[in-house]
């Protein structure tokens, strides 16, 4: 992103022996809840461990910044899509006037679906370039006698979370009834927990896709944010592919019961030679047994996607993957961008029924070491792609992308390779 181009790639080279302790970044994704929930309450909880990440930074600022209330004032959230949703509905319900706005990959992220539901409850938004997309004005908000909506649930689950934050604020509370697939669940878990936490009523029945919040306001209470387990799954990806049997990479920060789905990497990596050991501090990671082949629905943690599809490709396990539709209308489009970069690394995505199933496998031909990897102003593609050198050298490209969700990555990567930025 914007200064990322600006910056040499890196270099990963010399995988050692492996037996690190990487702190981690907390949670962005509990952080922006807590967060909301926090302004929600008059900024009267006490938030800790709050995410480092450039999303969760972004929207620190953009909620401090609320009260010079001088006209629409311009949100700029970058390239983070909770941000955007998030404080849409925040700044809508508290009839906020503000231009929300982003990167331009943001404003081509649907938000369609998120400003018809805020309109039926009584925000006047409008569109300032494309129907459907930002960049909005928010012009004030009116509340309707509406409680009860239809939504979808297979865009993005980012809307549904948005909206169930801001529903114990409205008079009459809200229904949502989920229509469609339903994709991200344990995002939507996660809002869930911790608006009951903070001491919302919230019922949720996933059975009939209804749920329910009461109009009943947040109770101010301490919160620790735990660390993040996307975060972590890069290095299950190194634990996975080091050479070197007797790896220990201790993770710090994590729990056995998670609020957060992509938790599932433990899962996941057991296939891929990983073994989880949950201690005081976290989770130690060590070699285990790996399987000739992986299937793996990713609807319910997309952002593990990318980890699991390069580490199956690198250590020549055949992974089959569903679930992945929503890659597309993410930072890039992710089913995309890894086709093109996993030929580089002697492999290829395919697509085995339009739109929903997927193969990863190696290909027989040599390809050129060292690979430049093009990380697309992904975060992700970046931090999936550098386990890689415990295999082999790569270079990846605009490496500051990482800031996005995990500022220290490279510096945690240096304790297993060597990291030049030249
Ligand atoms: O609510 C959240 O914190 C998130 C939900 C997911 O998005 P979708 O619901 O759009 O899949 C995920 O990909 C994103 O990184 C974070
Ligand atoms: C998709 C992601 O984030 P967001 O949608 O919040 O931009 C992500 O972090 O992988």
């Amino acid at each position: 992103m914007n200064a990322a181009h600006l910056t040499p790639p890196a270099t990963l080279t010399n995988p050692g022996l492996v037996q690190a302790t990487i702190p981690l970044a907390s949670s962005k994704s509990e952080s922006n809840r807590a967060l909301i929930i926090d302004a929600l309450t008059g900024f009267r909880c006490d938030l800790t461990n709050l995410s480092t990440a450039r999303d969760t930074q972004t929207m620190i600022r953009l909620l401090k910044s609320e009260d010079r209330n001088a006209g629409p004032e311009t949100s700029d959230v970058l390239d983070a899509g909770t941000t955007m949703r998030f404080l849409t509905a925040y700044f809508a319900v508290t009839g906020k006037q503000k231009i929300m706005t982003g990167t331009p990959r943001m404003c081509e992220r649907p938000i369609g679906i998120l400003v018809d539901a805020l309109r039926s409850l009584g925000a006047d938004i409008t569109y300032l370039k494309n129907e459907g997309y930002p960049p909005l004005q928010l012009n004030g908000f009116t509340p309707s006698a509406t409680n009860r909506l239809s939504i979808r649930g297979d865009v993005s689950s980012q809307y549904i979370s948005a909206l169930l934050m801001i529903a114990p604020m409205l008079p009459n509370g809200l229904t949502l009834e989920l229509t469609g697939a339903i994709g991200s669940r344990p995002y939507m878990e996660m809002t869930i927990e911790q608006m009951i936490y903070f001491g919302a009523d919230v019922q949720a029945d996933w059975e009939a896709k209804t749920i329910i919040v009461a109009p009943k306001p947040y109770t101010p209470k301490p919160y620790a944010i735990e660390s993040d387990w996307s975060g972590a799954s890069y290095w299950y990806s190194v634990a996975a592919l080091a050479k070197d049997e007797t790896a220990e990479i201790n993770l710090l920060g994590l729990k056995p019961k998670s609020l957060q789905g992509d938790s599932a990497i433990v899962d996941i990596m057991r296939s891929l030679g990983v073994e989880s050991t949950f201690t005081e501090s976290g989770v130690k990671l060590t070699k285990g047994t790996v399987s000739d082949s992986l299937a793996w629905d990713f609807t319910d943690c997309p952002d593990l996607a990318q980890t699991v599809a390069v580490c199956a490709a690198v250590k020549g396990v055949m992974l089959r993957m569903t679930g992945i539709e929503s890659l597309k209308i993410k930072e890039t489009d992710r089913v995309a961008a890894l086709q093109a970069e996993l030929q580089k690394i002697g492999a290829e995505l395919v697509e085995l029924e339009p739109n929903h199933r997927y193969e990863v496998h190696q290909l027989p031909t040599e390809h050129s070491v060292p690979a430049t990897i093009k990380t697309y102003d992904d975060h992700r593609m970046a931090m999936a792609f550098a386990p890689v050198v415990m295999r082999e050298e790569i270079i990846i490209d605009e490496p500051r992308v990482v800031d996005k969700s995990y500022p220290s990555f490279w510096d945690d990567m240096a304790q297993v390779a060597k990291v030049q930025f030249t």
